[in-house]
């Protein structure tokens, strides 16, 4: 399959258009070790539409708003596909869930079900109370550091502390030690999964052979046993609620429906529903609740706090705001409701998402008919990245790109809802991430209390410049190495 120009020397000699190929500049081998930054410098070099041939697939980076405003909004309709890769079908029972379905009947009736049921701003709301007893776990968790004169090690935290998060919306259960934001069972699962998941196996690329080919390299074997192991956790958890519900006096009766509630009540309603919604169904859901919702909120915040360390006056400005607007409060959570004041803090999370976005690799979409992109064709089944990364940091659009500056996004009517497609870090269109709001009311509470109760400096007198932001791939863009800072109480 080619991707086609229509010639100009054909259109002048009055000849029916003919095919001119986007030329190919990437392969395989080169994906598998490109980080964005050389993404990004290959765009530079080839412009914002890219051919990639890896493997047997097709593939599209697009790197400019303009770009991306045809692939997501003008014939978002073409472009609404997502491409199965073993991993991602395996996690999802064939496609059941959401992220993973190709677009059609199925993935509109889940799309809506979970929109309505559990991704409202009703629902995100009814977790309030969840989201705040575990940013003060872990407020409590880096006070009994700082007693020590330990280290944090704040990637780690974070990516638990969203864990218990999901783990309470989900099914009602934190998995952490009382009191303690630490490695769980959950923790190590997630990860474990989420690097399998995100993995780019050589056999996505070749999908006649991808069987054999992912036997050969071990990752069928990984993906297998990384599999088991999660069904037995959705197996193990729709077990207990069921059992809980047949319990009349169950005490947590009183306490706000989960997500797990909700959709096994939903289970047992098939005329309301429209459709059946099986076990299988139930379980892919899970898994998009946490492997698309836990590391990508850990992995803001990790960012957000980088860059507030490498920029001082940001921070003293943020933190100056998180002051003003709660007052002398001491010991007590900041909460929810203080929250829709700070305005500055809001400026540098988005700054933090257009700088660090989920990445280009991740979700990639898929056309479902031939269609013309600028002067070229694309044929059907071409796998397209979105580059939100080289988006953020188009020099036509932001002025000092590479600059973390929050005011920018001061009295801007840019946000990143889908309509501005210079932003982003949710996609645009009818694949746009459903769980935004919850993503967002995770992220602000946790930073607004780590500005409100602690200091912050590097262990062993570093300096700024030597945080590394070196980027590592996976479901997510996360810090490579993790961010170890030295918490003081204020
Ligand atoms: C900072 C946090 C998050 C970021 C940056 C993020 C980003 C994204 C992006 C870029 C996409 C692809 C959109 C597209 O193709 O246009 C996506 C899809 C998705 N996200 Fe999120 N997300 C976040 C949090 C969450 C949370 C908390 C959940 C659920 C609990 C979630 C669930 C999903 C699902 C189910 C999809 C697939 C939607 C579809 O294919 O129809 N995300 N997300």
């Amino acid at each position: 399959m080619s991707i086609n120009r229509t010639s100009r020397k054909s259109r002048r000699r009055n000849l029916p258009p003919g095919p001119m190929k986007l030329p190919i500049i990437g392969n395989l081998h080169q994906l598998g070790h490109l980080p964005h930054r050389s993404l990004h410098r290959l765009s530079a070099t080839h412009g914002p539409l890219m051919h990639l041939q890896l493997g047997q697939i097709p593939t599209l980076i697009v790197s400019s708003p303009e770009l991306a405003s045809q692939i997501l909004k003008t014939h978002d309709q073409v472009f609404c596909n997502r491409p199965s890769t073993p991993a991602f079908l395996k996690f999802t029972y064939g496609g059941l869930d959401i992220a993973g379905a190709k677009y059609g009947d199925h993935w509109r009736q889940m799309r809506k079900l979970c929109m309505v049921e559990i991704f409202s701003a009703r629902r995100v709301h009814s977790f309030k109370r969840v989201r705040e007893e575990e940013v003060h776990v872990l407020i409590q968790s880096i006070r009994r550091c700082c007693s020590r004169s330990e280290a944090v090690n704040l990637s780690e935290m974070l990516l638990c502390m969203s864990n218990n998060i999901t783990g309470r919306q989900a099914f009602r259960k934190r998995f952490s030690n009382v009191g303690e934001c630490n490695r769980s069972e959950l923790h190590d699962l997630m990860r474990e999964t989420i690097e399998v998941a995100g993995e780019l196996s050589v056999g996505d690329f070749f999908p006649c052979l991808q069987y054999w080919v992912n036997v050969i390299t071990g990752f069928q074997g990984k993906l297998e046993r990384s599999f088991k192991r999660v069904d037995e956790l959705w197996e193990r958890e729709i077990g207990e609620h069921c059992l809980l519900s047949d319990l009349s006096d169950d005490p947590s009766h009183d306490q706000e429906e989960d997500f797990l509630d909700v959709l096994l009540k939903l289970s047992e309603d098939h005329a309301n529903l429209g459709f059946s919604l099986t076990r299988d169904h139930i379980k892919a859901i899970l898994a998009d609740v946490f492997f698309a919702g836990t590391e990508t909120t850990a992995a803001t915040l990790e960012w957000a706090l980088s860059e507030l360390m490498r920029n001082p006056r940001v921070m003293k400005k943020a933190k100056d705001e998180v002051y003003r607007v709660v007052g002398e409060k001491k010991g007590k959570v900041v909460e929810e409701s203080e929250i829709q004041q700070m305005h500055y803090l809001k400026c540098v999370i988005n700054e933090t998402l257009r700088l660090h976005p989920l990445g280009p690799l991740p979700i990639p979409r898929e056309s479902m008919e031939e269609c013309r992109i600028h002067i070229y064709d694309i044929p059907r089944k071409t796998r397209v990245f979105v580059n939100a990364w080289a988006i953020g940091r188009d020099p036509t659009s932001w002025e000092n790109p590479e600059i973390f500056f929050p005011e920018r996004f001061e009295g801007s009517v840019i946000n990143y809802r889908g309509h501005h497609l210079q932003f982003i870090p949710f996609g645009a269109g009818r694949r746009m991430c459903p769980g935004m709001q919850l993503g967002i009311a995770n992220i602000e509470i946790a930073l607004a209390n780590l500005l409100y109760h602690f200091n912050w400096e590097l262990p062993n007198k570093t300096s700024k410049m030597d945080i590394n932001m070196t980027e590592s791939f996976g479901i997510s863009v996360r810090k490579k190495l993790p961010l170890v800072l030295m918490a003081t109480t204020t």
